[in-house]
């Protein structure tokens, strides 16, 4: 359906449901648990806050990094929570929140090559193979930032930490919180410098374009569960 976007909260209301699209790829913010069926994470815990606020039921709709901005601009989803990168490119498209989270791009690699990849000039040599998901914004900043370093495109953002410890591949550069809870999940992988990303990133909610009074909800709605501890909570749960 294609609602008008000044009437984006009320027909939320209306329709009883807040469709949130979502990776399912990408902890700790969205991840699809196959053996449960369901989906989960800090970024899913919230949606459901959401959801719950405007009386409604949050339903989660599958995307991919390389289909969001289609399938969002295309009207599948009111909203897309997941560990989504605030990006100027995307907002000549969509909305965005207020961030809600500030890290940015670091490495992750094998704990024997920490010294090794300290900066992007350690990182791009023609021997050092760069492992990375397509669509996203670690695709666009690989790119853009290497150009001797081999990088080999990966799909699956869930196995790809496996791929550098078994040798397939040296080094991945991802956000930093995500870094450092891969570091926890694969012993014997590193995060690199996270307190120090190469890059300064926001993450938001994407919202669509010109739905000023559905965002002006969302940001009051995040500024409350920042305000009362709903969010750290949130956050805590699923960071350890
Ligand atoms: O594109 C974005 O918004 C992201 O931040 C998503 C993205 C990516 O850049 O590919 C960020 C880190 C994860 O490793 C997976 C997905």
């Amino acid at each position: 359906q294609n609602i008008g976007a000044e009437n984006q909260l009320d027909a939320i209301i209306k329709d009883g449901k807040l469709r949130v699209c979502t990776t399912g790829d990408y902890k700790p913010f969205t991840f699809h648990d196959k053996t449960a069926d369901n989906y989960q994470g800090i970024d899913i815990d919230l949606a459901k806050s959401l959801a719950s606020s405007l009386g409604v039921e949050a339903e989660f709709v599958a995307t991919t990094w390389k289909k969001l901005l289609a399938d969002f601009t295309t009207g599948k989803c009111d909203i897309a929570m997941g560990g989504i990168s605030v990006t100027l490119e995307r907002q000549k498209q969509v909305f965005f929140s207020e961030p809600y989270l500030v890290n940015g791009k670091a490495p992750i690699a094998r704990c024997e090559d920490e010294a090794k990849f300290q900066s992007i000039a350690d990182i791009d040599k023609p021997d050092v193979t760069v492992i990375v998901n397509p669509g996203g914004t670690n695709e666009k900043f690989v790119r853009e930032k290497l150009s001797d370093a081999k990088i080999e495109i990966y799909p699956d953002n869930v196995t790809i930490f496996r791929q550098i410890l078994d040798g397939k591949a040296d080094v991945m550069i991802a956000e930093s919180v995500e870094t450092e809870l891969q570091e926890k999940l694969h012993p014997g992988l590193c995060a690199i410098n996270p307190e120090k990303p190469l890059q300064y990133g926001e993450m938001g909610y994407m919202l669509p374009e010109g739905a000023v009074v559905f965002k002006a909800y969302v940001d009051q709605w995040l500024h409350l569960a920042k305000a009362t501890g709903e969010f750290d909570r949130i956050y805590a749960s699923h960071v350890k």
